[in-house]
């Protein structure tokens, strides 16, 4: 049902020197399911001379053909997504119909990138002199190291992957610990798709081991990380200083919007989605609820109707509809942020403490009167909780709304074309989405702003985040 817990480097697939082991738990039952192997600088060695000899490889693939490959990545994932479904459900914990689509996506993501991969193009400058010929190409930076977390283990990897790969770059990333079964079935796809040895590697280790070591290596040039902004800020500050790019996708703490002439059952119906999704386990999760004054009342009546009848349980179970979270230090923090906003006033209007003793279960929890200090209104609360505010007019919510620094999503509900334009214009966010979900296609850019991070992920954008620019200046033939 579960995988072999093993590194992937150079081609193969191996325990490394095995000189330490974690222990992979299952967040719905607290027992262990695996030992994962965790890189020694031996190991990472070996990945980084790899993916050095990939790189060499791959940037010499032709576009055309490195596409050819990610496609049959693609049908293999459409294969297989069953099983990459049930690892992720096993060591994640989500309910199996959320992982099942986000492996399924995962197929979608590699077949944008394939396409968008060969349409990588220059182009030429009309020259001073008309003998000169002046053309610009792009090309792909080098080899990457990329860090995914364990809240979407195939989505973020996934992105990071075919984006890369796509563009001609070799990549180097370590992926979850706590969640890495669904990221070695997705890695095996490429792998049996027939990409050459080197130009993808998987690893595990001690994070803060893995990433210092390969973002100060010579041989990587890109680094691309998801997680949060105090780690972004570290792995950051460290790219600086070794000079080398970086795709930094962060936390966030998305303003939910809803305004007095919006449609308030779909807007109920849609937050509840968006909230309680991987037990509110996404950067891009709606956690500050700001609702007009003249819908309150029976927008939380709503609201708190449709969380209570939230069935929580074990993602294997068939009725299930929020797992548990993904780790016991998610339910410390989540129970630290309720009791600080509850001392500062709030009042729960459903749910609020963990369910039973085993695994890791939170009931999806609904706040009223949560006061301006609490610091659930600050610190992203990466959990199943939603605090309700009332606004009483636009200026003020879009300044409430834009007054943190995190800029990473943000969603709106109104039938009003002028409001919804001026939401769109105003809101201090890499995106917004306006009276539905739209976030997080393939074919879009997935981004934050200000401490919420820079660059983007899918679009064309993902793409752009591993080229670089040559210009080349040539005469006389
Ligand atoms: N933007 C996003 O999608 C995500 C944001 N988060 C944020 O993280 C917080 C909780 O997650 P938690 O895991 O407890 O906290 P951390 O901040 O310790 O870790 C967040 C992620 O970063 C990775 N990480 C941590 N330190 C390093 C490092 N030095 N080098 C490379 N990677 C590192 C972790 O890797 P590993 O998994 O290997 O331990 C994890 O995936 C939440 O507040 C949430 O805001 C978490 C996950 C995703
Ligand atoms: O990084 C995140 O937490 C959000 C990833 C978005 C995935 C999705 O919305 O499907």
């Amino acid at each position: 049902m579960y995988t072999d817990l093993l590194f992937y480097i150079d081609g193969a697939w191996t325990l490394g020197e095995a000189d330490r082991t974690a222990a992979v738990v299952n967040p719905a039952t607290g027992e262990e399911i695996g030992r994962l192997p965790l890189a020694s600088r031996k190991d990472l060695d070996s990945a980084l001379a790899a993916a050095e000899r990939g790189f060499a490889i791959w940037s010499a693939t032709s576009a055309y053909d490195r596409s050819a490959i990610l496609r049959r990545a693609a049908a293999l994932v459409r294969e297989r997504h069953e099983h990459m479904a049930r690892c992720m459900t096993l060591d994640q914990g989500k309910p199996l119909g959320e992982s099942t689509l986000e492996a399924k996506s995962a197929a979608d993501h590699i077949e944008w990138y394939a396409e968008e991969g060969r349409r990588a193009y220059g182009r030429i400058v009309p020259s001073r002199n008309p003998a000169v010929r002046q053309l610009v190409v792009r090309e792909p930076v080098g080899p990457v190291a990329a860090f995914t977390p364990w809240n979407f283990p195939i989505n973020q990897a996934v992105r990071k992957i075919a984006g890369a790969l796509a563009a001609g770059c070799s990549l180097i990333i370590k992926a979850p610990e706590e969640a890495p079964g669904s990221v070695i079935e997705l890695v095996r796809c490429f792998h049996d798709a027939g990409v050459p040895a080197g130009v993808l590697n998987l690893v595990f280790g001690i994070p803060e081991e893995v990433s210092d070591y390969l973002i100060r290596s010579p041989i990587i040039r890109k680094v691309s990380f998801t997680g949060s902004t105090a780690v972004g800020r570290k792995l950051g500050a460290l790219a600086a200083e070794h000079l080398k790019l970086t795709t930094m996708e962060l936390g966030g703490h998305a303003p939910f919007i809803v305004c007095a002439d919006a449609d308030v059952e779909a807007a109920a119906a849609l937050a509840c989605t968006l909230k309680f999704r991987n037990a509110g386990q996404v950067c891009a999760s709606p956690s500050r609820f700001y609702i007009h004054d003249t819908v309150f009342d029976a927008f939380s009546r709503r609201f708190a109707e449709l969380a209570g009848q939230l069935k929580v349980g074990d993602g294997f179970a068939a009725d299930s509809q929020m797992g548990p979270l993904a780790n016991a230090r998610r339910v410390k923090a989540v129970e630290e942020l309720l009791a600080d906003a509850s001392a500062a006033g709030a009042r729960v209007l459903c749910g609020g403490q963990r369910i039973g003793d085993k695994g890791n279960f939170f009931a999806p929890t609904v706040l009223v009167d949560t006061p301006a200090e609490a610091r659930l209104l600050h610190e992203e609360p990466f959990g199943p909780v939603a605090p309700l505010l009332r606004f009483h007019d636009l200026d003020a919510v879009i300044r409430d709304a834009n007054s943190l620094d995190y800029g990473l999503a943000a969603f709106a509900f109104t039938a009003s074309l002028k409001t919804a334009t001026e939401l769109g214009n105003r809101l201090q966010s890499g995106m917004v989405s306006i009276n539905h979900f739209g976030l997080a296609l393939p074919e879009t850019p997935f981004g934050g702003i200000k401490a919420s991070g820079h660059g983007s992920e899918g679009g064309s954008e993902g793409l752009e985040a591993y080229l670089t620019t040559k210009f080349i200046s040539q005469v006389g033939c």
